[in-house]
């Protein structure tokens, strides 16, 4: 029996969106759908209570954050990430490559693995395919994520082309290493940056090993917004309709309803929650910096389009004092904010997929966000 199954319920007359529903064993959820990071078990500052009652589904966690702190083994002993953190809906991991790549120094790419420093300790440290899988199997998520090279942005096609084949070998170990398929499901990471014919040989290669998802990688890594879309434009279409695509790091507003319209179901990002703990929230009228001055006397909520707890009884005024004190209090408000702001967007990406008119949403909120100001 499979772990983790896509129902394509309808897809957008007006653009290639698609509304479906992923079924995991720990619940289903609509898609597309915009996952909150909890990179240490904990999407920070909020509880899990708050983020059930705000809409979320499904929310991320991390096999190289957790394998280090705790380690995978306190975890397990507490019954997995879903008893060690007390949050029943549906978990995500990413598989420790992003995070060898983008945290730590010092590491050598081999073909049996990654060696690296361990970016707190400094202590050398050696994760593989393997090791990633039993980390994951350990943690417990519903969705597991491959081990895979992220290449930085630019990369030259030949550099490119070694790493999307040595990548494809490693998702074939991973799916050999995956010990409990029929409880955790293991997605497929696509790879090539921005070279059609490597992104092409990349998902050959993958939908070959039948994943029960595939998962769009090496983006949102510095390129410009049209060469993602261009990359989408190219990639989605080379994956299953039947399983789900999950694009992955993306999380602004723009590129969530961008990423939808190119037939994208599952989103994550750290955006919305490290831009709150800095005091800047997402508005229906483009960002807020609530820590400016201009906001001491305004008592308005963050955002007057917003229904959330933050915005229904908060202004302007307090989140700004609290944000300036270094009050905890501010944080979980302005995020608190952020997650539901997205949350909605995506239920409204949803229901504008269900009456044919995603382009024209997208028209509506980018000329209110001020996307399509030159
Ligand atoms: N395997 C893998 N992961 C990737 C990730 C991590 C996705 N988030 C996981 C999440 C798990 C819990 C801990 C946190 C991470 C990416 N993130 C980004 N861009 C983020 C760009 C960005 C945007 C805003 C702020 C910071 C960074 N591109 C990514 C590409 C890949 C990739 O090819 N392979
Ligand atoms: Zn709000």
């Amino acid at each position: 029996m499979m772990a983790v199954t896509y129902e394509l319920i309808k897809t957008c007359k007006q653009t290639g969106a698609r509304l479906g529903k992923v079924h995991t064993p720990h619940g289903s959820f609509e898609t597309p759908v915009f996952m909150p990071v909890g990179t240490l078990a904990t999407v920070k500052t909020m509880s899990p209570d708050e983020l059930e009652r705000m809409g979320a589904n499904i929310i991320l966690s991390n096999t190289y954050h957790l394998w280090l702190r705790p380690g995978e083994d306190i975890v397990e002993e507490a019954g997995g990430l879903h008893d060690f953190m007390n949050w029943d809906g549906s978990i995500l991991t990413d598989s420790g490559g992003f995070q060898v790549f983008s945290l730590s120094d010092l590491r050598q790419i081999e073909e049996e693995g990654v060696h690296f420093r361990n970016h707190i300790s400094g202590e050398k440290l050696f994760l593989s395919p393997e090791k990633a899988m039993h980390i994951q199997n350990s943690l417990g998520a519903d969705i597991m994520m491959a081990f895979d090279e992220c290449p930085p942005y630019p990369a030259e096609y030949d550099y490119m082309k070694k790493s999307v084949e040595r990548t494809s070998r490693w998702a074939e170990r991973c799916l050999e290493a995956h010990k409990r398929t029929d409880r955790q499901g293991l997605f497929g990471i696509v790879q090539g940056g921005e070279y059609e014919e490597l992104r092409r040989q990349s998902a050959k290669d993958l939908v070959s090993l039948d994943f029960p998802g595939y998962a769009i990688g090496g983006l949102s890594v510095g390129e410009p917004k049209d060469v993602m879309n261009r990359v989408l434009d190219f990639t989605t279409p080379l994956l299953p309709d039947n399983k789900p695509r999950y694009l992955m790091g993306v999380g602004s507003p723009d590129s969530l309803i961008d990423g939808s319209i190119r037939g994208i179901d599952m989103f994550d990002c750290v955006l919305p929650t490290r831009i709150a703990r800095n005091g800047t929230c997402m508005t229906s009228n483009g960002r807020l910096v609530v820590r400016n001055a201009k906001f001491a006397r305004d008592f308005r909520p963050i955002d007057e389009n917003c229904d959330c707890y933050t915005c229904r009884n908060y202004s302007r005024a307090y989140i700004r004092h609290l944000v300036k004190a270094n009050e905890t209090f501010g944080f979980r408000l302005t995020t608190y904010h952020n997650l539901y702001f997205l949350l909605k967007l995506m239920e409204h990406v949803r229901e504008a997929i269900r009456e044919d008119r995603l382009g024209d949403f997208r028209e509506e909120f980018f000329e209110q966000y001020g996307f399509n100001k030159p």
